[in-house]
């Protein structure tokens, strides 16, 4: 049996605060083993580093994204599921027709998913596990989560200007080869422009956070995970680093939120379980869809194996995949479904 305690105002099992310290506990050592790793001069290849984001993005990541629609469909009703499912197709439309008509703006908006994802999604778990009384108002709250979303992508564009603008070549290339090259030279200004607008942005959240808490671990534990994910950008290789967040960090945390949100509702009615042959039905479905759908992508785009090898290729392609999908999770999901969206705190 799972103990429970009150913490401001927020039940925890031990369950969930386990997982919150082993997110917590991932990075470090990540963080740690590549620390070492680069004193010693050991350099981790780009195979590896790919090898490395395939597996953490594709075998643990995407199936935990099945799983956050499966849990917001469920029981809500034929005419509720044929409207999710048909703004989500709808936009997932959009953004691929953007990446084949523009693909530079498609790029900036798969970066921008990433960092709503991360935000947002993040936001709502210190909302149900930690607390947030110390960000009072919506803009302090878009605040705190461009904050902890630009660590993702921001850090990185800062931290390791190589490897992104590469791997932005490859995301781009395959759809019109060359087309990096128009917003190439901008890249050395645009990294320490927007380095500069995180920085201050970072130091205003921290900084207003502190003067409006109301209790100071609620603000202890933002401001030093906001550390920990800058730092962990900072070390480990772009590659790597965004391989290994999604499951360690955005995964983890948001399936100890999910529990906790299920310990708070009371007990289901057992009728209204749905049977393990429709869960089924519905994770085949799902998983066919999403296969398809790559399929699809990857034989319509003039260029899928922009990066040369296959694991470099696949790290560009399924960034862009994902970024498809993910997008209709982030708006559909996550903003417009205010009821019992992904990111659903009671
Ligand atoms: C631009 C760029 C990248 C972009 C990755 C993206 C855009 C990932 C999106 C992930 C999402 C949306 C996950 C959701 O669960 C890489 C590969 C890190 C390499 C460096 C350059």
């Amino acid at each position: 049996m799972a103990t429970v305690e009150t913490h401001l105002g927020r039940l925890r099992s031990d369950r969930e605060r386990w997982l919150l310290s082993a997110s917590r506990v991932a990075l470090v050592a990540v963080a740690g083993w590549f620390l070492l790793a680069r004193r010693a001069s050991v350099s981790i290849d780009m195979r590896t580093q790919a090898g490395i984001y395939l597996f953490g993005m594709v075998a643990l990541n995407l199936p935990y994204g099945g799983y956050e629609h499966m849990s917001n469909l469920k029981n809500r009703g034929v005419p509720f599921g044929a409207r999710y499912i048909g703004a989500y197709l709808a936009m997932v439309a959009g953004f691929v027709a953007l990446f084949f008509t523009a693909p530079v703006a498609g790029l900036t908006v798969a970066i921008a998913v990433a960092v709503a994802k991360g935000g947002h999604g993040g936001l709502r778990v210190l909302d149900t596990l930690v607390g947030t009384d110390h960000l009072r108002t919506t803009p302090q709250r878009a605040l705190a989560a461009f904050v902890r979303g630009g660590t993702v992508m921001i850090v990185p564009i800062y931290a390791w200007p190589g490897d992104f603008a590469a791997f932005s070549t490859f995301m781009i290339d395959i759809f019109q080869p060359g087309a990096f090259e128009a917003v190439a030279p901008y890249y050395g200004d645009f990294r320490v422009a927007l380095g500069a607008v995180f920085a201050a942005a970072v130091a205003v959240h921290v900084g207003l956070g502190f003067q409006r808490r109301k209790d100071l671990t609620t603000w202890a534990v933002d401001a030093g995970e906001t550390a920990l994910l800058i730092a962990y950008f900072a070390i480990v290789p772009v590659v790597a680093a965004v391989g290994l967040y999604f499951p360690l960090w955005y995964s983890m945390r948001q399936s100890a939120r999910a529990e906790a949100v299920r310990s708070a509702l009371p007990d289901p009615d057992p009728e209204s379980i749905p049977s393990p042959h429709r869960v089924i039905v519905a994770f085949i479905l799902g998983t066919a869809a999403t296969f398809s759908l790559a399929a699809l992508i990857a034989t319509l785009a003039p260029n899928p194996m922009s990066g040369g090898t296959l694991l470099v290729s696949g790290v560009a392609f399924f960034s862009v995949f994902i970024s498809i999908i993910a997008l209709p999770h982030v708006v559909v999901g996550g903003w417009l479904d205010t009821d019992r969206g992904i990111w659903y705190t009671p």
